[in-house]
């Protein structure tokens, strides 16, 4: 039964029905200053909870429900600690409906000083919110507004909230409080000196802070189990953010979020209507057109017979001629930032294809980190930005320098070239890749791959290797196919006998001095 509930919100989004809901089933509501502000002005019955402590609120806010008669209103377990409790003048609160000052927010906030972010780490929210939940045996916690729906319904149904949802409240809480603490010791840890001032990107202490979005039917095999979880503050654009618009057949699985996810990163990095289409994490086409029609036609003739069951990413809404172009082939999911209705009419008659939408990303989208699991940690590292303007600003070593047209396919290759594994080698032309040679051991293995996927095509095409190549090898099968350009990022200590295989053969090279290593 619940009779007294104590309310303390920042987010004060949903209080106000919330807390009348409450009060006409004649709950007896306690509140801090802001909250009770809110809720007299809305004329619902409220308690100040100086006026139940006895103490006011003292040093600006910093202690206002730190007192035994709101902890042991909340901690007490029933009978036994009732003369207790009435000792210390307090009485049992059934329901704590607090969330805490918005700390990661206000971090995030540029120009923000040390001051206010030490100021906005909540103290009496989560101790609150901790006793509640510990005592989840008899106390409904809420911590998200999102909850007071289902709380609500529950308690005029039948007075109380069964013990599995107030478990499974106190949960919640216990993992927001974990990773709002997770938040104030990465921006400790990660200050420079003690002024608050410069931060390190790479804290002392990292917390991770994920949510399960949903359970997988296995990881990346049958006999693996598997689940996805997304960040708490998932950025929009993002895979986890993806709405699923498909005709609801099947649900993804991990290597198709895996694939998607890659696919997505490729295609991202391409301004002109682009489509990638992606088989095992690595690109097999990619293409680029004055429309997505002709784009995603020519990612997928790129290497038809790699297509079959691949993954496509286009950046352009997709519209009717381009979802007809899709559902010539099996394919098991496609990404874009949205469809026209005419369009999702013709991609649902695909009962097993899985339809995602990202949402416009507008450059945005992108993990700021990104990391790995190995043995007993993980290594975090920055996202591999962008390969735009690399090969224009990269430097001619060749005694031919690349013509206009040959400029452009090589732009294309090298950024095609940093989402293939390593070691990666693309053949393309100005509008389409035409052979990759993905995560062999040996370059020269790369090139030799891509040379015989791009069959006669590779003649008078352009090439991009992820990295410098160590002998002149390399070079030399290339020119054998009569590969016309390369780009790569020299510096091996042979870049002088590579040049001259080059030069030998007519080729125009480009070092860029980066390296777009994908392991
Ligand atoms: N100091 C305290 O005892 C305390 N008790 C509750 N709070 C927080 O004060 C906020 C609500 O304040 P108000 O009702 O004044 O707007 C909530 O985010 C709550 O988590 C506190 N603030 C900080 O620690």
């Amino acid at each position: 039964m619940i009779q007294r509930a104590l309310i303390s919100v920042s987010d004060k989004s949903g209080l106000v029905p919330f807390a009348t809901r409450l009060a006409a089933r004649g709950v007896e509501i306690l509140s801090t200053g802001g909250t009770h502000r809110a809720l007299s002005a809305a004329q619902i019955p409220v308690v100040a909870v100086e006026d139940y402590t006895g103490s006011p609120e003292v040093m600006d806010g910093r202690v206002k429900t730190l007192h035994p008669r709101v902890h042991g209103g909340i901690l007490m377990r029933g009978d036994r600690d009732l003369a207790e409790l009435e000792q210390l003048g307090g009485k049992p609160i059934d329901l704590v409906v607090c969330n805490l000052y918005p700390f990661e927010e206000t971090l995030a906030r540029a120009g923000v000083g040390h001051e206010e972010i030490i100021e906005n780490i909540d103290i009496g929210g989560p101790s609150m919110l901790r006793s509640a939940a510990k005592n989840h045996a008899r106390v409904v916690t809420v911590v998200d507004p999102g909850d007071y729906e289902e709380v609500l319904a529950e308690f005029e149904r039948t007075g109380g909230v069964p013990q599995a949802t107030r478990q499974r409240l106190a949960a919640k809480v216990f993992a927001h409080t974990a990773a709002y603490d997770g938040a104030i010791a990465g921006y400790l840890s990660s200050l420079v000196d003690d002024q608050g001032g410069e931060r390190e990107a790479y804290p002392r202490h990292l917390t991770l802070a994920f949510e399960r979005a949903y359970p997988l039917r296995y990881g990346e095999n049958p006999h693996q189990s598997g689940a996805f979880y997304r960040e708490r503050r998932a950025a929009s654009g993002t895979l986890a953010q993806a709405e699923s618009l498909g005709a609801g057949g099947k649900e993804l699985s991990f290597n198709n979020l895996v694939d998607v996810d890659a696919a997505l990163e490729a295609v991202r990095d391409i301004e002109l209507p682009a489509a990638v289409v992606v088989k095992h994490t690595n690109p097999c086409g990619v293409a680029v057109s004055t429309d997505i029609e002709s784009a995603y036609r020519a990612a997928r003739e790129a290497d038809a017979l790699s297509a079959f069951g691949g993954i496509v990413a286009l950046n352009r809404e997709v519209d009717r001629a381009t979802a007809v172009a899709l559902a010539e082939t099996f394919l098991e999911c496609v990404v874009a930032p949205g469809y026209t209705a005419d369009a999702l009419e013709v991609l649902r008659s695909k009962k097993n294809l899985r339809v995602l939408a990202t949402g416009a990303w507008l450059g945005g989208g992108h993990q700021a980190l990104t990391w790995k699991r190995v043995g007993g940690g993980i290594v975090v590292q920055q996202r591999d930005a962008t390969a735009a303007g690399e090969v224009r600003s990269g430097k001619v070593v060749t005694k031919r320098a690349p013509t206009e047209e040959e400029l452009t396919a090589l732009d294309l290759a090298w950024r095609v070239c940093k989402h293939v594994k390593s070691n990666a080698i693309v053949l393309a032309s100005a509008t389409a890749t035409l052979g990759v040679g993905a995560g062999q051991m040996s370059r020269v293995e790369s090139v030799r791959i891509a040379c015989r996927k791009a069959g006669a095509s590779a003649r008078g095409s352009v090439m991009a290797s992820d990295a410098f190549f160590p002998f002149a090898d390399g070079v030399e099968l290339a020119a054998e196919h009569g590969v016309a350009a390369i780009v790569q990022p020299g510096g091996s200590v042979k870049d002088a006998e590579v040049v001259a295989a080059a030069d030998r053969a007519g080729i125009a090279m480009i070092l860029t001095g980066v390296r777009h290593f994908r392991h």
